[in-house]
Formats: structure tokens, sequence, C-alpha cells
């Protein structure tokens, strides 16, 4: 990754406006019902788990001791109290009992449906990361962003899952707590309560304090790991290279530096955390200790210093239990802080990505290719690579400063017609090929597919229309049938046979020990180069399109595989149109037409026979190939 790269990612990141309200508005939305259930229900057992210390500071007061103070309770009407000592008590001990029980059931329910809101919006938001992945243009992917990626489906669903699902719910139960308990403090003894809650501005100062110093390291964090990612993957995809190169020193030192990055990054934020927590446990425990000696004294000798009035025992009890109730939600606003920012950090990478805008896509009047012959032209075609992350979107002419690929380039193709491409390497020939399966867009001129242009069809009916033999063929980790089955998903196992015996490929597919059904691993591992590139070949004859790109499709076999698969090509070609990409000239002789592309542009142009008559470039390759015969 480059640093441009990295720091287009991040300017879209950085552009995401307040993430987490973003998150709630599109994915909570349509999920409100079991959020408001999980709300109310947390509401109603943190309500409910306040009722116990009340009721006991009254029956304290009101039954056990003097018995001169009446029993009264907030929000009881009179009427319901009964009026013997012995029946309070009764009383007391159900309503002890029943709000037990419903803080009991509340937080059961509020269990349940916070995790499920939670994991389903993660899972919405996996699966909406991904598919817009695959949406997104393939410079994207060339810009190898992989362990970036990779971060955002699997850390940053996982911190969003948290917040949701931990954090939500306990920020509510931080603010029924100490919002219930300020309340209920102040109603039993104004004083004593602005004793205990003093220190709720130096908190909330301190927090505010922590949250602001605490962001940017996060995000840095999150960078660091992302990069150590992409090292990891890095190093294990190419780990043959990495053991035929004796480059594990060379790696591990890369990884031991990302790895060391990731370990400071994670430092300074663990450096900040180690000053908050305690902090607030400090200053939590200063109210509890100055609730205790305040009220302890009250009882003991009188209203110390500027107080004044009665503090009965069971008020004094009320206030104990109260302060160390808000004592542990409170030190909980750490862990609520720090997973508000690891949300935070995450939504902006989760809608950094969705905002990537996506050049290649349908257009809103995109038309669908219906039957198409196979008509093949390129007009005035030109292109360079540009980074689309750092392009505003617009349609560029020349692409920018990036070098021209292709320049200037015609040719078409009539149906059932086959055009071949040759020419030394990074002449420009797969850039080509690619343009008419729109993995890319041109920056000038254009490709048309019978007389359409391909910006103007839908990418469905485009790549249903065109078979591409890629020079890299991948494979996914399944069976050899799953792996032909990705040129019709629908295909008979008849029908998948038949493809691979007209690629070439059935003999070594019975060979195999378990035969179609043989697994390949992953990327295809467990085949050999020509075995993997023939399986691509029956992939392409399964689809059977009207256009067929085929890119080296021969280059990983031997000759004499060469020549049988040729056979098989030939009559693959013979009713369709093709594009054939070819360093062994052999293979092209009959086409139709011939184009030898040099540095992105066409220098000759015809058939074999006219470009060896010629004499030119086409004809000295051709001479350096079959050895001056
Ligand atoms: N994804 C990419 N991003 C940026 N530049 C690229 C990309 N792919 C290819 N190029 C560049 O474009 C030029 C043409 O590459 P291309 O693969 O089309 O050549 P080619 O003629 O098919 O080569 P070969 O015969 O080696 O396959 C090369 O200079 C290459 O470096």
């Amino acid at each position: 990754m480059t640093a441009d790269d990295e720091s287009a990612f991040d300017r879209l990141r950085a552009e995401v406006d307040r993430p987490l309200t973003r998150l709630f508005r599109e994915y909570g939305a349509s999920r409100k019902r079991w959020l408001a259930l999980g709300l109310a229900a947390n509401l109603l057992a943190q309500t409910a788990s306040l009722v116990p210390p009340v009721v006991l500071g009254t029956a304290i007061d009101a039954v056990f001791g003097s018995q001169t103070t009446p029993y009264a309770l907030p929000l009881v009407p009179a009427a319901w109290i009964p009026t013997t000592p012995e029946a309070q008590f009764w009383f007391s001990a159900w309503l002890i009992v029943g709000a037990f029980a419903t803080a009991a059931v509340c937080t059961w329910v509020y269990g349940v449906t916070a995790n499920f809101f939670a994991h389903d919006v993660m899972h919405a938001v996996r699966t909406d990361s991904f598919e817009k992945l695959l949406r997104l243009d393939m410079q994207f992917f060339d810009d190898k962003q992989t362990g970036e990626v990779m971060a955002i489906l699997n850390n940053d669903a996982g911190n969003l899952e948290v917040f949701l699902d931990n954090a939500l719910m306990n920020s509510l139960r931080l603010l029924v707590m100490v919002g219930g308990i300020a309340f209920i403090l102040f109603s039993l003894n104004p004083q004593l309560a602005l004793v205990t809650l003093v220190v709720v501005p130096g908190l909330v100062g301190f927090t505010l304090w922590f949250m602001r110093a605490v962001a940017p390291r996060y995000r840095a964090r999150q960078s660091a790991v992302a990069s150590f990612n992409t090292r990891i993957e890095n190093g294990i995809g190419g780990v043959e290279l990495v053991k035929t190169t004796n480059s594990e020193s060379f790696e591990s030192g890369r990884v031991r530096d990302s790895s060391a990055d990731v370990y400071e990054t994670t430092m300074s934020v663990l450096k900040l955390s180690y000053l908050y927590r305690p902090g607030m446990e400090l200053l939590a425990g200063l109210s509890f200790a100055a609730t205790f000696v305040v009220g302890g004294y009250w009882l003991l000798v009188g209203a110390p210093g500027p107080l004044a009035g009665e503090l009965s025992v069971g008020t004094f009890v009320t206030f104990i239990f109260m302060t160390q109730r808000f004592v542990a939600p409170l030190a909980e606003v750490s862990n609520i802080v720090d997973q508000v920012q690891n949300a935070r950090a995450s939504a902006e990478r989760v809608f950094g990505l969705a905002d990537i805008p996506v050049h290649i896509e349908d257009r809103p009047d995109a038309v669908a290719l219906s039957d198409p012959e196979g008509r093949v032209e390129y007009e005035s075609v030109s292109f360079a690579y540009s980074d689309p992350v750092l392009s505003d979107g617009g349609d560029s002419a020349d692409g920018g400063d990036d070098p021209p690929v292709l320049e200037d380039v015609s040719f078409d193709a009539a149906p059932g017609e086959t055009v071949a491409f040759v020419g030394p390497t990074g002449a420009g020939k797969s850039t080509l090929a690619k343009l008419l399966l729109r993995l890319y867009d041109p920056t000038a001129g254009s490709v048309r597919l019978d007389g359409e242009d391909v910006r103007a069809v839908t990418l469905d009916s485009l790549r249903n229309a065109v078979g591409y033999v890629s020079q890299d063929t991948h494979l996914f980790d399944g069976t050899i049938a799953e792996n032909v089955r990705y040129g019709r998903f629908d295909a008979s196992d008849e029908a998948v046979r038949e493809a691979a015996e007209a690629a070439e490929a059935h003999e070594f597919i019975a060979d195999m020990p378990e035969g179609y059904e043989t697994r390949v691993g992953e990327r295809g591992v467990k085949l050999s180069g020509g075995q993997r590139q023939r399986i691509a070949l029956a992939r392409a004859v399964l689809h059977d399109p009207p256009v067929l790109v085929l890119d080296e499709a021969t280059s990983a076999v031997d000759t004499e595989t060469e020549r049988a698969i040729q056979r098989s090509l030939d009559r693959l070609a013979e009713d369709r149109t093709t594009l054939v990409i070819a360093h062994r000239l052999s293979t092209v002789v009959d086409a139709d037409e011939i184009l030898v592309l040099e540095d992105g542009r066409v220098v000759e142009r015809g058939t074999h026979d006219d470009l060896l008559a010629r004499g030119g470039r086409y004809a000295s390759l051709w001479r350096a190939q079959t050895n001056g015969r």
C-alpha cells in the first residue's frame, strides 16, 4: 500500500459524517422494534433494581426502629400501604422480591433483544460490506488493500457488535442509575445528596478529556492493525516465494516491524487507560467515602458544618446502598468510552468503504443484451490505469497523470471470427481484453458488443455474453465439479463432464482418487498449472458464451497437451467470436486477424500470411519462435 493510497482511504474515512448516528439510521431503523423493546426492558430492570434500597431504608425507620416515622414510599399510593408494622414488613418483603423478579425477567429480555439486535445489524454490515467489495472497481483491489478490507469484515464488525450490545445497554444503565439515584437521593436528603454527587462534574470532565485524548490513538492503532493484516496476508500468500528466495528472515523482519507498530499504538491507548480507569475509580471511591463520613458523623454527632436538619438511619442506609450502586456503572464509563471510541473508528471504516465511489456499475438506463450474436468493435480505445479512490469519479479523458497503457486501438470482430493479439510483454494485450468485460472502462473511445457500447448494457448480461479464461487461473477451495460449475451453476453432472472432455480435462480428472469430487485445495494448489488451466477452459465451455476471451489460455501446458487443447479450442472458437492473446504465435496462425501491439499501440495488423509477407515485427517474431525455419 503506498502512502497515497493510504491517505486517500483515510480521507474517505475522515469524511464520514457522524458514523454512529449513520449506523443507527441505516441499520437500526428497520430493527427499531427490537431495540425499543431492549431499551424499555433495560430501563425497567434498572429502575426495579433501585427499589430494594429505598424499601429497606423506609422499613428500617418505619418498621424496625422506633416506628415513629410513617411508612411512605415514593410513587406508591398511601391507600396501598398497610397500617400494622408486621403487615408493613411483609409488604416490604414482597416489594423487594417483586423488584428482584422484575429486574431478573427484564434483564433476560434486554439481554436477548440486545444480542439479537446487535448480531442482526452485524450480519447486515458484514454482508453489505462484502457485497460492496465485490462491486468495487478492480483498481481498488489492484492497490491491494486486502488487510484493511479483512479488518473491516472481522475487527470492525466485532467492535460495532460490542458497541451495540454492551455499550448501548450500559450507557442506558448508567443514565438510569445516575439519574435515578440522584433523583432518589435528592428527594431523601438534598444536602447529603450534594456531598455524594459532588464528584460527578469531575467524572464528566475527566471523561471528556479522555475521549478527546484517546480518539487519535485509536485511529492509529486500527491503521496499524490493518497494515499488519496486509503484511501477514502477503507473507502467507507468497510463502512459496519466501521459501524459494530464502527470504524468511526478511519477511519475518517486516512482520516484526509491523507488529511492533501494533504494539506501540496499542500501548499508547493503554497508557491513557491506565491513567483514566484508576482515576475514575478513585473519584467514585471518594464519593462513597465522603457519604459514609458525612452521613455517619451526622448520625453520631449531628449535622456537620453548614449542613442542617435530621438524617435517619434508614436514609443513611439507603444512601450507602445507592452510592455503591452508582460506583459500579460510573466505573463502567471507561469501558463505554473505550467501546464507543472503538465503534466510532470502526463505523468510519465501514462507511468509508460504503462511500468509495464505484465507477463500473450499471447505468440507470442500462439495457440487457438479449441473445447477442457476438460482434465486437473497439473504436479508438485509449486507457490508463488510474486510482479510482483518488479520482473524483469523473471520466477523465486522459486518465490524469497515469501513463497510457492503450492508445487509439481499433478493430472489429464479426460474429464467429477470431482476432488474435500478439506483442511483447506489457504491451497492453490483457488490458485490452479486460475492457470488453468492463473490468475497467476506457479513458477514451468505445468498446461495443453487438453495436451497443458496453457501458450502456447491464454488467450481468455483458459478462454472461463473454467468457474469459485468464492468465492466472483462480480456483476456489472446493471440488473440481464445483469449480467447473462457476461456468454455469445449474449445469448437470453430465454437462460438467462434457465440458471437461471438450477442454481435454476429463482424463486427468477421472484419474484423481475422487474424480470430479476431488477437492482442489485453496486457490487450487493441489493441481498443476496445466490442470488448473484446463479446468478454467472447461468452465468457459460450460458457460458457452457467444464471445470468448482466451488470455494465454494454453501457456501452462506441455506441447502435447497444448495441441490437444488447441484442437478443442478450435472447435470451441468455431461458432463464436474469439479474442485470443498468445505469446506462442503457432496458436494464432488461423486467426481472421492478428494485431501486433507494442507499447499500447497497434503496430501491425493482418492475417498470418499477410504479416509474414510484410516482413515486419510479426515476421521477425515468427522467425525467432520457429528458429528461422
Ligand atoms: N492493474 C494494473 N494497475 C496498473 N498498471 C497495470 C495493471 N495491470 C497492468 N498494468 C500495466 O499495464 C501495462 C500493460 O499490461 P498488460 O497486462 O495489459 O500487458 P500484456 O501485453 O498483457 O502483458 P503480458 O504479455 O506480459 O501478459 C503494463 O505496463 C502493466 O505494468
